[in-house]
């Protein structure tokens, strides 16, 4: 309560309205309109004040150290912008995913890095969102707004990470607990959780949508072994490593739903986050085609701007087009979730779309630069690097497109 209190004061001091005019509003109901609400446009132009000020100062800084943003993150969790999701019972903000969105597409405007140190949090919460009573909820949701922690989301195994199906790591029931054993890869917030969402079999014999459960498991639990932050491509101020399980032992109350239907839950938990992530993605293209316009309003070759090229000026509408394309989609994905239809078809379209306007336009940018755009001292090297993880991350590409064709075939099959 006490904290609420405190969240509820910086809000409204930043946004000058009461927190919870705010978060009863439920914008994304208004159908399908691009007109924002004066409350969503208070949300974004906080977020974005935010990247603007606290996050891109200091993204080089956390991109060439690989620390850890953990000043970045308190500073935003006190303004609200982490755990966006966590409904205002628990002492979140209760936003939709629509709104959610926006302030995804700011933060990753900033830094992608830092963007999805943040948004990981969301992605372990969202298995508790949709499956976890009101005990788990509290506990595990309600420490979150309580203060800055972190969590994680454990599914990715070093064998299975497009193919979920093929979870090794398994849970046996003995007495009244569950005793987890397994190795997690590519786990974001690996090292940095106070609890994780854990994916494992637990019947072995059983078709892939009863076969797996979902665990809430505290990261202080005897038998969890973080390993070492792995050093990636791109996304350097992200904390990503590969954890094992031995002997890990669970209390019941922690399984999600029931034991089961955990693999459902893990895919559930997509559709909210799959908009996120490909939001984030419209960021990263967004921060490209701005870097890029200016530039290329600066530089000149052949006794001109180059942006009055023809062949540049063509790269900045194809960019301008992905982001509007890629961003209307998120929207979409977001605000059908939002009305409580199934989103997941939205959600891929969403996502894939995004994700390689993202690659594309970091790719472009780093063109328009020319030498400078291969080199450090420029903003857009770092955006090319950061935005190849989005075709793979939270479902690769194919996969995206694998869940695409399958709902267009059973479109087609069933009408
Ligand atoms: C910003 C934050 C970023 C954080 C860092 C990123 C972290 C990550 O990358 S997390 C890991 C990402 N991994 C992935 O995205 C995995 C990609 N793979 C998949 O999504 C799945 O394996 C996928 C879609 C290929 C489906 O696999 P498949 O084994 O064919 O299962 P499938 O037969 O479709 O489904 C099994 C059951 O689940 C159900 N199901 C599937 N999806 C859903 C869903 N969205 N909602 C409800 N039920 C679902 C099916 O209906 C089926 O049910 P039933 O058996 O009753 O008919």
């Amino acid at each position: 309560m006490f904290h609420l209190t405190r969240l509820t004061h910086t809000f409204t001091r930043s946004l000058s309205f009461p927190l919870r005019t705010f978060a009863s509003a439920t914008p994304s109901t208004v159908g399908p309109s691009f007109a924002l609400t004066e409350e969503q446009r208070q949300i974004q132009e906080l977020a974005h004040n935010f990247a603007r000020e606290e996050i891109i100062p200091k993204a080089a800084h956390h991109d060439v150290t690989g620390e850890y943003p953990t000043e970045i993150i308190k500073k935003a969790w006190e303004l609200g912008l982490v755990n966006t999701h966590i409904p205002q019972q628990f002492g979140g903000l209760g936003l939709g995913v629509f709104d959610s969105s926006l302030v995804s597409e700011e933060l990753a405007w900033g830094c992608t890095g830092i963007q999805t140190a943040i948004e990981a949090n969301g992605l372990a919460e969202a298995p508790l969102i949709v499956a976890g009573n009101e005990a788990q909820q509290k506990k595990y949701l309600g420490r979150m707004t309580e203060e800055p922690l972190m969590a994680a989301y454990c599914v990715t195994e070093p064998g299975a990470g497009s193919d979920v199906s093929g979870v090794k790591t398994k849970a046996e029931k003995r007495g009244d607990h569950w005793v987890i054993n397994g190795s997690k890869m590519w786990i974001t917030n690996g090292g940095k959780a106070n609890w994780y969402f854990v994916l494992a079999k637990t019947d072995p014999t059983a078709k892939t949508g009863l076969a797996f459960t979902g665990f809430i498991v505290d990261a202080d639990t005897p038998g969890i072994t973080p390993g070492r932050k792995e050093i990636n491509l791109g996304q350097r101020a992200s904390d990503t490593r590969g954890i094992t399980f031995e002997e890990v032992v669970v209390p019941e109350e922690n399984v999600l739903g029931t034991p089961g239907i955990g693999f459902k839950i893990a895919m559930k938990a997509f559709d909210i986050t799959r908009p996120l992530v490909a939001s984030a993605a419209v960021g990263l293209a967004r921060r490209a085609l701005e870097e890029a316009t200016r530039y290329s309003l600066e530089r000149k070759t052949f006794g001109k701007p180059i942006f009055e090229h023809g062949a540049v000026a063509t790269m900045i509408a194809d960019m301008a087009i992905g982001v509007e394309a890629a961003r209307s989609m998120v929207w979409k994905a977001a605000w059908v979730r939002d009305q409580n239809q199934r989103n997941t078809y939205y959600a891929s379209i969403a996502k894939a779309l995004a994700s390689d306007v993202a690659v594309n336009a970091a790719n472009m940018a780093v063109q328009i630069f020319g030498g400078n755009g291969f080199n450090t001292e420029y903003p857009v090297e770092k955006l090319y690097r950061d935005s190849k993880i989005f075709q793979i991350y939270e479902g690769t590409s194919q996969i995206q497109r694998v869940i695409i064709s399958k709902a267009v075939a059973d479109n087609i099959a069933n009408s």
